[in-house]
């Protein structure tokens, strides 16, 4: 299928707590035609955490077989565990012109930009209003043990100190305002005139009917 519109590939990436997933499922309802890449993980589900919704939970023998047979976009050890984007939604998502949204660390926000698809990207990174704040969002969600949030802090400089190879950068203080903000990047990079092949053929429109009326 031919598409007036080329997808972007919006990848969203933060230290653990800034606030990604929430940007990301707002994202996801206020345009329904966004598709979720749910990422393949050997990570235990969360409370509320559904197999193919929100990860397709698997062992390492069942990643290792994805990666192996070649069917990762990207994929990443993060906090011991690993994570990955299956490429085949991408890939039927892009074919048909729709955009996709990928919540993954900065190791996979590289490899899609080093990736055939690097054309499509569009990569925003999150950052938290202070470090004293990502704590106490950590805390705050309750999904995690004192052990596990402890890691999490530990590693989140390492994720930080990659923030200047995104194309935006927010600062999620305010969560109305990141939002927003979050909206008006996508909606004005769904208008580059790369993004909108089927422009080529408007305008030769626009000039067709321009010459008949000098000539009429
Ligand atoms: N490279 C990569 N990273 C991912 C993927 N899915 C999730 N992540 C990242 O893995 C990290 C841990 O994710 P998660 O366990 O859900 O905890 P979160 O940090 O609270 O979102 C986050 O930085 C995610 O962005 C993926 O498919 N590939
Ligand atoms: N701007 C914000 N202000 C206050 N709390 C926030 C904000 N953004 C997210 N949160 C809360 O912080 C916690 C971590 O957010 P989450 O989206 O799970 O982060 P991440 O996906 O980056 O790990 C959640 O409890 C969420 O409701």
């Amino acid at each position: 299928m031919s598409a007036d519109r080329r997808g972007l590939l919006i990848i969203l990436s933060s230290p653990s707590g800034a606030g990604k997933t929430t940007l990301a499922r707002r994202l996801m309802e206020w345009d329904e035609s966004l598709s979720f890449s749910v990422s393949a993980t050997t990570r235990a589900p969360r409370a509320g955490e559904e197999d193919g919704v929100h990860y397709h939970f698997t062992d390492e023998a069942g990643f290792k077989g994805m990666v192996s047979a070649g069917e990762m976009l990207e994929h990443a050890l993060v906090f011991g565990n690993y994570y990955g984007s299956p490429s085949g939604p991408v890939r039927d998502a892009i074919e048909e012109g729709r955009d996709v949204l990928f919540d993954v660390d900065w190791q996979g926000a590289q490899q899609i930009a080093n990736s055939s698809l690097q054309d499509h990207v569009l990569s925003i990174f999150v950052l938290p209003p202070s470090i004293a704040e990502l704590r106490r969002r950590l805390i705050s969600r309750g999904q995690d043990s004192d052990e596990i949030i402890a890691g999490r802090m530990k590693k989140s400089w390492d994720e930080i100190s990659h923030w200047d190879g995104y194309d935006y950068v927010l600062v999620n203080d305010d969560l109305d305002t990141s939002f927003e903000r979050l909206k008006t990047i996508v909606s004005a990079e769904r208008l580059r005139l790369k993004q909108q092949p089927g422009l080529t053929d408007f305008v030769r429109g626009l000039q067709a009917e321009f010459n008949d009326e000098e000539q009429s």
